[in-house]
This record gives C-alpha cells, structure tokens and sequence, in this order.
C-alpha cells in the first residue's frame, strides 16, 4: 500500500512538494486555510495561484479540515508561513498524530522566540524531535514541478527518520542525501534569505557580479559563524543547505527573496512589495529574528543587520553598501 501524508499549507512549496511525494509513491492530502484553493486542487487538480499551468496528480487530494488532512497518515509535512507556525500548532492542538513523522520545509526563525522551525513543531505539538526532521537545499519550486534534477537534504536528530523522509520523497528528478546537523540546515536555509535580500538590492541598485559575489561569500560567512556557536557542523554550510541554497536563491529571478530585494534596491517600500506580490519573503521577517538570535550569542551578522535595518528601519540600500564597504578592515577568516 502506498505510504499517505499530509501536506499543511497549500502554496507554492507545499504544492510542489506534494508532487514530488506523489511521483515518489505516496498518497497525498492537502490542507489550506482557503477552501476556494482545497477545491480547486481536489476538483480540477491544479493550483493556479501558486504554480499556474502545473497538472497535479491524482494522487493529491486537498480538505480544509485538518483532522481529515491527517488521519491514518505516517508523515505530516508542514509548509505554511514560519511565523504562523506556532498559531497553527496550536489550533491543530489534539489534532495531530502522535505517532507520525514531522516534516518542516519551512526556513525561516520565529520572530519573539529565536526559534527554528522544528523546535516550534517539537515545543507546541509536543512531539519528540527523533520524529522531527527538516528537508532544505537548493529547491525553487517552480524548476522542481518542471523536473529540473536537484538535490536537497533531509536532516533529523535521528538517522532513521531522515533516511524514511529520504525514502518517502525520493524521486528520479529530487535526491534528498540525509544529515543529522539539524541545526546547522535550519539556519542554512532561513539566513539564506536575508543574504538573497542583500543580493537583490545590490543588483537592484545597478551592482554587478563581483559586489554579488561578495555578498554571498561574506553572507556565508557569517551564517557559519552563528551556526558554529549554536553547536552546528561547519561543514554543513559547504553543503545543500549552506552555499547549495544561497546559490540558488541569491542568483535566481525565481526567488521570492532575491526579486524582492531587487525592488528594495530599485526605491520601492516593503508595503508596497507585499502588496504587489502577496506571496512569503521569509528573509523579510526573518531578519530582525536572525539578527536578534545573533546579538543574544555575541554574533556579528553585519549583512544580516544591514538588511534588518532597510526592511525594519526604512534604511536606504544605498547607504548599507556605504555602511559594509567602510567597517573596519579585518582578517578573513576571524
Ligand atoms: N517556494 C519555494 O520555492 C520554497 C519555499 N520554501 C519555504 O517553504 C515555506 C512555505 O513557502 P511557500 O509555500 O513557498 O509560500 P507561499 O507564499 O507560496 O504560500 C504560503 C501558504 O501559506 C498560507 N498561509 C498564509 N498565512 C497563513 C496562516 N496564517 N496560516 C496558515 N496558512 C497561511 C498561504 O495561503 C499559502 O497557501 C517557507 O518557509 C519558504 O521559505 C522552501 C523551499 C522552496
Ligand atoms: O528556498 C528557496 C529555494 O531553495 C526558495 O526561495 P524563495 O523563498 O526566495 O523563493
């Protein structure tokens, strides 16, 4: 028998996800907030506002009741805003199966708490982290749901529940390879984003490679130093979930991150990117939280701050190139 899963959270992530799921062997079942989006995905199998002309299979299902979402199934996935999270948990409450496997495809760190997305899931649906993982990497939805070939990890505190997430999405054109350092892929991918933001203004202000180029490499940097004084392996940034996802999100016009930090630097406010997009930018919120996480370990994450500061603070983009091109000078690699 096929293995079922719930997806929670019906946008774009979710969406692909669920077909990368499907075309692994899994039977899926949705669940969004919105029943005009659960309809149309169960009735006419696409979701057009997410991910416009993608036939879903038929072996994705969608409800806006989540008990219907997740009952019998062994793996819960979770792909709605990180900073709903914890509120979504908790309306789940005395919902949510015990006994099944957590899956976070979200990167982002909550705003108030410092917290990565499977410390929410282990905190608010009392679930033992052994059952928790985490899948990142270098995953844009929209090349996944055209089968462009990527990698992606799938990191838990235990081997076994990575290697059975490994298994459950595992596809021709999706190779997840597993990893216990969960710390480290959290932070990975939810600083990615405000690096991506970082990236965008330089280009939006007209930068070219070489200023990208410097902002990834210094971005990465100084997610490695947090992560490393979290308990995180360095390696790990050399990885997927570390360069693997700044590449892509950084130099792709597909990333919400990067395009949005493309309008910051081109003089639009961020009321009027969201207003204009509608869809997450999690390095947005993220920023402040990443950047508040830092302070509260002794970290400096100039870029992170930098960033914080024009979509926080209302800084220009223009004087944060001033304000990182004239820190002190310093060695490399301290
Ligand atoms: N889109 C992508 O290529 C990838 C996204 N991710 C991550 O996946 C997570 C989800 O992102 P996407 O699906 O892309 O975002 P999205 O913006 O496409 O969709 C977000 C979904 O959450 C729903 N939502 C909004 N507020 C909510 C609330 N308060 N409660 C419940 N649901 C709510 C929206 O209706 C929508 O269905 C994010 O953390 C993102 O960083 C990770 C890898 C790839
Ligand atoms: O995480 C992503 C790719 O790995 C998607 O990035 P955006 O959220 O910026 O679109």
């Amino acid at each position: 028998m096929s293995p079922r899963v719930a997806v929670l959270g019906t946008g774009s992530w979710g969406t692909a996800f669920s077909t990368v799921l499907a075309d692994a062997g899994c039977t899926v079942t949705m669940w969004g907030r919105r029943t005009e989006v659960t309809d149309e995905i169960r009735e006419r199998h696409t979701n057009a506002q997410y991910l416009p002309g993608l036939p879903l299979s038929a072996a994705i299902s969608a409800t806006s009741d989540v008990a219907e979402a997740v009952a019998g199934v062994e793996a819960v996935v979770l792909a709605v805003p990180s900073q709903s999270l914890r509120a979504n948990l908790a309306g789940w409450a005395g919902t949510l199966p015990r006994e099944a496997t957590y899956v976070s495809l979200m990167k982002g760190i909550e705003r108030g708490t410092g917290r990565r997305m499977t410390e929410v899931i282990s905190e608010v649906g009392a679930i033992d982290p052994a059952r928790v993982a985490v899948v990142t990497g270098p995953n844009l939805a929209k090349e996944i749901v055209r089968h462009d070939p990527a990698a992606s990890v799938v990191a838990s505190a235990s081997r076994e529940t990575a290697e059975r997430v490994a298994h459950l999405c595992a596809t021709p054109y999706f190779r997840p390879y597993t990893e216990t350092d969960v710390v480290g892929c959290e932070l990975g991918g939810a600083t990615k984003n405000v690096v991506a933001l970082a990236v965008g203004m330089a280009e939006g202000l007209g930068l070219g490679d070489n200023s990208k180029a410097s902002i990834i490499t210094r971005g990465l940097a100084e997610t490695t130093r947090l992560g490393v004084r979290l308990g995180a392996d360095p390696l790990t940034f050399s990885g997927l979930a570390g360069v693997g996802d700044l590449i892509a999100t950084c130099m792709s016009p597909l990333s919400r991150n990067h395009s949005f930090g493309v309008k910051l630097g081109q003089g639009l406010s961020v009321d009027e990117i969201v207003a204009e997009t509608r869809q997450v930018a999690e390095g947005v919120e993220s920023a402040e939280s990443i950047l508040a996480l830092a302070r509260s370990v002794a970290v400096d994450m100039p870029i992170v701050e930098q960033v914080a500061a024009v979509v926080h603070d209302g800084r220009e983009p223009q004087e944060v190139v001033t304000a990182l091109m004239s820190r002190a000078r310093k060695s490399e690699r301290r």
